[in-house]
């Protein structure tokens, strides 16, 4: 029995800077990914995205990786630096040309384009105004919007405003672990707000210019406590707020937390009324990406949360160190139905970076994904049965790419890549995938 409905959108998806490579290519301006990435120290192994999957001249090749898959939908970014190489102000036509020439060769093979306007790569020199911080970038990000919605109104019909923006906020702005590498707690806090308003901004000229779906992606995790103490419990309850409802409830509820006040201190701004309505823009769907949960212990020491996350078990761990946990994937999803009036849910990103052997005899075995998707898989259908309105599911990712930090030390396709080749090779779980999709779900 098909566990997914008829239409269900079935997809894959990646982001530009991780696997187009020529960054400057054809006039297109530097991305705050290009200045991190070329700063050493910042990356693994001294890796940029200067060459990535060099997706910019194999595009044609890689849809064909997808029509192999048999996908319905293909969630992919646009480098904005590619389109406005100074962020605001002259078009550069050859920049948008390749996303034309994208996604018109998707629509020719019949897979929908889910195009993402912001996965993490804003252009250098709207950085070198401030970046998220400044109150302009709001509207800086809606007048890209608009180019991009004029430009792709008549074919594209499922957009996705701003990848996770508390990835933006904390590992860019607070732990300076991604770019633009800054630890500043009251920076974090703006720049939160300004994603927040420049998704609302995104939405607001969407609901002029197109007839179709607009959202954003969230990464969420479920934080448990890590022992049966109260201590622990209130440590997972702040950790939750941190990390899942700073943006679920300023979506869906108008409010901030109130744990995010006692979290930042004075560098919470204090947001009005006014400022809470602004924010107040789910859109149309909700993006989910789920990978693993948190177990979290009371760390008093541990500022600003006074918590810390412990380790999962090495043999329910993913090469990134993340437990494979996909009961969580179920208790995310029920959120929306239980808390936040049962919105469309698209899982735009799900799936796990394992130690894939080489390719041999041009496959690359990786049962340890087919059993990660498998599962997560069967709880979505959990989720769907039970009444949440999921319409789509899309692994993370469709090939081997740039792991941001990590460079190119983890694995998290469906595709294996050759570093010194490019080629690309199915791993075992692409087959696997293709089952799924074919017989919606059927095999599971
Ligand atoms: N601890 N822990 N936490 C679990 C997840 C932390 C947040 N990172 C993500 O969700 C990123 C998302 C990103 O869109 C993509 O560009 C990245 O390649 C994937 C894989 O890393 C995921």
């Amino acid at each position: 029995m098909s566990a997914f409905p008829e239409g269900f959108c079935w997809g894959v998806a990646t982001s530009a800077y991780q696997i187009e490579g020529s960054p400057l290519a054809d006039g297109a301006g530097p991305s705050i990914w290009h200045r991190f990435a070329h700063t050493p120290g910042h990356i693994a192994d001294g890796e940029t995205g200067n060459i990535a999957c060099n997706h910019y001249q194999r595009y044609l090749e890689d849809i064909g990786l997808l029509h192999e898959l048999g996908v319905n939908a293909y969630r992919f970014s646009i480098a904005w630096g590619r389109v406005l190489p100074e962020g605001r102000g002259a078009i550069n036509r050859k920049g948008l040309g390749f996303y034309q020439r994208l996604v018109d060769a998707l629509l020719e093979r019949g897979i929908s384009p889910v195009i993402t306007l912001y996965h993490w790569d804003l252009p250098m020199a709207l950085q070198d105004r401030g970046g998220w911080i400044n109150p302009d970038s709001p509207q800086w990000f809606a007048d890209y919007a608009e180019v991009l919605f004029r430009t792709f109104a008549d074919r594209v019909t499922s957009w996705i405003t701003i990848n996770e923006p508390w990835v933006i906020a904390v590992l860019g702005h607070l732990e300076g672990r991604h770019a633009p590498g800054w630890r500043d707690p009251s920076a974090a806090a703006r720049v939160g707000h300004h994603l927040l308003l420049a998704h609302a901004a995104a939405v607001a000229s969407y609901r002029t210019l197109g007839h179709g779906q607009i959202g954003i992606a969230l990464n969420l995790e479920p934080q448990h406590p890590a022992y049966p103490k109260a201590a622990d419990l209130l440590a997972a309850q702040r950790r939750d707020a941190f990390v899942n409802r700073w943006f679920l409830d300023a979506l869906f509820l108008a409010s901030y937390p109130i744990e995010l006040a006692q979290i930042f201190g004075p560098a919470w701004p204090k947001f009005g009324a006014v400022a809470l309505d602004q924010i107040h823009y789910p859109g149309d769907f909700i993006g989910v990406n789920y990978y693993t949960r948190a177990r979290v212990a009371a760390a008093p020491e541990a500022k600003p949360l006074g918590a810390i996350c412990l380790p999962p078990p090495r043999e329910k761990s993913t090469a990134m160190g993340w437990e494979i946990y996909p009961e969580g994937l179920g208790e995310v999803l029920g959120w929306f139905k239980e808390r936040y009036g049962n919105p469309r849910v698209l899982i735009t990103e799900n799936g796990a970076a394992f130690a894939d052997p080489a390719p041999c005899a041009g496959l690359v075995l990786d049962p340890q994904r087919i059993v990660y998707l498998r599962s997560h898989l069967r709880a979505a259908a959990q989720a769907l049965a039970a009444g949440v309105d999921l319409g789509g599911y899309f692994v993370w990712s469709l090939m081997d790419n740039f792991e941001w930090a990590e460079g190119y030390s983890k694995r998290f396709g469906l595709y294996w890549v050759d570093r010194q080749t490019l080629q690309r090779y199915p791993k075992s779980s692409a087959h696997f995938y293709r089952s799924v999709i074919a017989t919606q779900g059927a095999v599971l």
